[in-house]
């Protein structure tokens, strides 16, 4: 078996650019996002991927767009849903950062962007998006990579920090200092023992805080919304 997961998050936003919270708004890459992209598709040359998973928001979508034309796919099989969309930054999405962490302290807003259980006002928590994605790759993408399937994954900074906290088992203070840079894939080649150990024993698993035990039953009726 030969699964591989690559994951890439979108290239740079315009708000990306202008330093301010983005989270659901449905903010384009810059001509630099482009160029990211371009960039991901050729060093992605070469590789297999049997299908694409994405957002509902323009930027990842844009960027798979052009990753695909780069490694001229004329047909894969795109599956969109937005359990995987950037986590939501509730009132503060469209504000400028600087200028939010000079009205509320650098340190609120560190702990608003990137401690685990935190949510910024009106929004998610990296807890809440982990509770969405981590059933949206339980339920789709695990078993295609069970399957031997390369998958590739445009999606957003917080929505892969969530997912690569569960897949290398990271606790809420390693994924704190996780920061993903735009349109740079992560391959994950993994082995049958690997992807073995993804697998939930019977319906719960443990999310990494090591104390919550979650039930994967009650998180797909929890998140309907989130299931295609
Ligand atoms: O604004 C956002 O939606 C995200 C990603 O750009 O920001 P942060 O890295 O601060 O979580």
């Amino acid at each position: 078996m030969n699964a591989k997961l690559i994951l890439i998050r979108h290239g740079q936003s315009q708000w990306n650019l202008e330093n301010r919270f983005t989270g659901w708004q449905n903010v384009g890459l810059t001509e630099k996002g482009e160029e990211e992209a371009h960039l991901a598709g050729i060093q992605l040359k070469g590789e297999k991927i049997d299908i694409a998973f994405t957002s509902t928001l323009l930027r990842a979508q844009k960027t798979l767009d052009i990753i695909l034309e780069e490694l001229h796919f004329q047909s894969l099989t795109i599956m969109s849903n937005k359990a995987l969309n950037e986590r939501c930054y509730g009132e503060l999405e469209g504000l400028d950062k600087a200028e939010t962490a000079l009205k509320y302290g650098e340190e609120q807003v560190l702990t608003w962007r990137r401690s685990y259980d935190v949510s910024p006002p009106g929004g998610e928590s990296l807890k809440n998006t982990f509770d969405r994605v981590i059933p949206y790759f339980l339920n789709r993408i695990l078993p295609l990579l069970e399957m031997g399937e390369h998958v590739l994954v445009v999606a957003h900074g917080n929505s892969l920090r969530s997912l690569i906290m569960f897949l290398e088992d990271l606790t809420p203070e390693q994924i704190q200092l996780t920061e993903l840079p735009t349109g740079v894939p992560q391959i994950y080649d993994f082995s049958d023992e690997q992807l073995h150990s993804l697998r939930p024993k019977g319906d719960q698993f443990k999310v990494p805080d090591k104390k919550t035990t979650y039930d994967l039953r009650n998180l797909e009726n929890k998140h309907d919304q989130f299931t295609d």
